[in-house]
């Protein structure tokens, strides 16, 4: 076990960050910290960096955050900003240059995909270029642990999954791996397990699939009718339950049931202009466990629908 936290706890004043968080991370193990703004990820980031104090129990490699060796830890604050007038090859040598061993800066760069701009200005970089950089800084020292804080925010798709390939093969190394992130297809696509963080609690923790299983819901069928009205009539008279999809009409359905809906709709003389099947995801289970969804069934049943 690389990480033991039992019952962390930590306040900002009245704040309370953390409200007894438990879990384990094991080597080798990617594990994706999610939640609203001001769950307490970023604090609890920090509590296992040993960049801030909590109450409780943290174990990191079987002693105190604070007093691993720091060669051990690659760490990728949430803020960071790192001088504007170096080059990325140059930021990426100077971290290098703080530790007695260190990769081959080129090899990092190339890592995360800025050979091209290599000689370009930190100030000069795009925004997602700039986070590239910043990840970079926390690869330098091969660390047997990587902590990341939000480590693909402003990089764009193609980018984002370059990264979670590197991340993956770090993690095949041995690299074991915690990271957060708002990007839910990023942690059901990357993590071995997910911790869902709320108001300080961790209210959730499994893999993609067990928390899927467990709070996404049913596949359903989504259709996006010339009158929402009528297709709520059709189904309702037909006997579906309508269930909340981002404001759109969607009905509970497995695939083999499709067709039955679609008859539903065509004997009522609904008129769609499309019908979506989906499968649950980790992002169902977000909104059901965080409550952030705007959309409900009531509020299309009773037309108000944006
Ligand atoms: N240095 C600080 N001083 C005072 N309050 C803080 C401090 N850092 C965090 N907090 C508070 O602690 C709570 C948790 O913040 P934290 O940054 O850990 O959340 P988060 O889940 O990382 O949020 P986000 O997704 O927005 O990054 C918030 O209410 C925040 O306002």
């Amino acid at each position: 076990m690389i990480i033991d936290a039992v019952d962390v706890r930590r306040r900002y004043g009245e704040t309370v960050a953390l409200d007894g968080v438990s879990f384990s991370v094991d080597e080798g193990e990617i594990f994706a910290l999610i939640g609203p703004n001001g769950a307490g990820k970023t604090t609890l980031v920090r509590a296992l960096s040993g960049t801030t104090d909590a109450e409780g129990t943290v174990s990191v490699f079987g002693g105190s955050p604070a007093e691993v060796a720091r060669d051990r830890i690659g760490l990728l604050p949430q803020e960071f900003t790192p001088a504007d007038r170096l080059t990325a090859g140059e930021l990426v040598a100077y971290y290098a240059g703080l530790y007695d061993e260190s990769r081959d800066p080129e090899s990092v760069l190339a890592d995360v995909g800025l050979t091209d701009s290599a000689d370009t200005f930190y100030e000069n970089l795009s925004g997602g270029q700039k986070r590239r950089v910043c990840v970079g800084t926390a690869l330098v020292n091969d660390p047997e642990l990587l902590m990341l804080d939000e480590p693909t925010t402003g990089i764009d798709p193609t980018g984002r999954r370059d990264l979670w390939e590197l991340i993956e093969g770090l993690a095949n190394g041995g690299t074991t791996v915690v990271l957060t992130t708002h990007y839910m297809e990023e942690a059901e696509e990357l993590a071995d397990r997910v911790g869902l963080l709320a108001d300080g609690e961790l209210v959730a923790l499994g893999s993609p699939s067990e928390l899927i299983d467990r709070y996404g819901g049913e596949s359903r069928l989504v259709i996006e009718a010339e009158d929402d009205e009528a297709a709520v009539d059709a189904l309702t008279d037909a006997g579906y339950e309508l269930i909340s999809e981002d404001r759109r009409v969607a009905v509970p359905a497995e695939a083999t049931e499709i067709p039955s809906v679609v008859e539903a709709l065509a004997e009522s003389g609904v008129v769609y202009e499309g019908l979506a099947w989906r499968q649950p995801t980790l992002e169902d289970v977000y909104i059901a466990l965080t409550g952030t969804d705007a959309g409900s069934a009531d509020a299309i049943a009773s037309g108000g629908v944006a």
